[in-house]
């Protein structure tokens, strides 16, 4: 049996001990076992049923049984955003984290770079980046903020849920939903990469409109776990992000114990290699809302909290077009990573591992060397290979951390200087 099931937001049944799921009820008298049945909600109860995430957990402990949260004090990076001083509107850019110079693991290796608005408006989202090089161990995460994408840059993980175990490698992405607790396991001894964290609605498969029933990232190719518990009793660390700051408690025994569980709400994973690409086969540079992934919707009808985009390997056929991404300014704030490559707007400074921000109204586009290069390229058909870059957009500007505003590139902005001025004729 696979330890996977296809589909997106499916209603799912799976026990990892026959019987332990009930049958036809989610909360009977007694649960086999003397297991505790739990519902984890991931919307309100009276959401419409199309928008209704919900799954019932049935688990050795109750998740109620914990003592008190106290604040935590390490991941001293892992912090919600500065917004006591003045933004600047400058466009920003940074390099990779450096590999960490002590055993850290994922929860202390978390950096928050980007967020905008706060946690308990149920709104924005925020972009972390990580370097780890060391297991969780004996200690879970729980976000009370919002879901969790992981992207992978270099490194696998792996994350024993509570719904069950999503390994994720770089090409794949991997969510965590609000609140499900977790620990993360370094297959290949370190990991580094981006987490996208979303306080607002939950990610969803975007409507595709003219495009029909298939394309971009199709449900199937989603991957969600198996029931799988622990069975330990040996003291564990929760700790968990709540309105933006960090808490921890400990429990005699692992809270990753559900043996079965059913519902809509669940982790899962998903290989952007196949993401089915749509460009044009005529002419001009379309939006690259053409390449939505997953959307996150605010109340205003297409406008995205964020919109979660990728750029990935694909060909270039566009005749007499300026081929890279356009010169423009955006109503959406725009936060960008690199998984691998090279991005097509940006010849050098946008390493993999990298973050730039260009947030709403910021006059950006290709770079002075990618400008040239594709004005004068020779327009053959071309395929961008070996390239995975993406951008989490969003309606709500984002602010910088303090620690990213203090390290940011210096002078990203004369990627745009010295273009030469667009020489008219004379007037009249
Ligand atoms: O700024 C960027 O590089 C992201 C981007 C890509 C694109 O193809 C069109 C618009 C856009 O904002
Ligand atoms: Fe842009």
């Amino acid at each position: 049996m696979s330890d996977y099931i296809p589909g997106f937001g499916n209603h799912v049944s799976t026990e990892a001990v026959p019987g332990a799921l009930p049958i036809g009820r989610n909360s009977p008298q007694k649960p086999a076992f003397g297991l505790y049945a739990e519902q984890l909600s991931g919307t309100a109860f009276t959401v419409p049923r199309h928008e209704n995430r919900r799954s019932w957990l049935y688990r050795l402990h109750p998740t109620a049984e914990h003592p008190p949260y106290r604040r935590y004090d390490g991941a001293a990076r892992f912090a919600p955003a500065n917004d006591a001083a003045p933004l600047a509107p400058n466009r920003l850019r940074w390099d990779p984290l450096p590999a960490p110079d002590a055993p850290t693991d994922l929860v202390d290796g978390l950096v928050t770079m980007l967020a905008n608005r706060d946690p308990a408006e149920l709104e924005g989202v925020a972009l972390h980046v990580y370097a780890a090089n060391r297991d969780m161990t004996d200690r879970v995460f729980m976000d009370a903020d919002g879901e969790l994408l992981f992207l992978p840059q270099a490194g696998r993980l792996r994350l024993d849920t509570e719904l069950g175990r999503v390994e994720v490698a770089p090409g794949q992405v991997a969510l965590v939903p609000r609140g499900v607790r977790f620990r993360a396991t370094l297959p290949d001894g370190e990991a580094s990469g981006y987490v996208a964290e979303n306080h607002g609605a939950l990610f969803r498969l975007p409507d595709l409109g003219p495009i029909g029933a298939n394309g971009l990232a199709n449900p199937r190719d989603f991957e969600t776990p198996v029931a799988r518990y622990e069975d330990e009793d040996r003291p564990t660390e929760v700790v968990q992000k709540f309105l933006g700051t960090l808490w921890t408690t400990t429990l005699d025994h692992s809270p990753l114990d559900v043996v079965a569980w059913h519902g809509n709400l669940a982790p899962w994973r998903y290989d952007l290699a196949r993401f089915m690409t749509i460009n044009t086969v005529s002419f001009d540079h379309p939006d690259p809302s053409i390449f939505t992934v997953l959307t996150s919707p605010s109340d205003v009808p297409g406008r995205a909290n964020a919109d979660f985009v990728i750029f990935p390997p694909r060909w270039m056929v566009a005749e007499d077009t300026f081929r890279p991404p356009w010169f423009h300014r955006n109503v959406m704030s725009e936060a960008m990573g690199l998984i691998t490559g090279a991005y097509d707007a940006k010849a050098e400074g946008f390493r993999p591992g990298g973050v730039s921000l260009h947030n709403m109204m910021a006059g950006h586009g290709p770079d002075l060397a990618s400008w040239r290069g594709a004005s004068e390229a020779e327009l053959r058909p071309h395929r961008i290979e070996g390239t995975m870059a993406f951008m989490l957009e969003s309606c709500w500007p984002y602010r910088p951390t303090a620690h990213a505003l203090a390290h940011a590139q210096l002078d990203y902005d004369a990627v745009w200087k010295d273009f030469p001025k667009a020489q008219v004729p004379p007037r009249g």
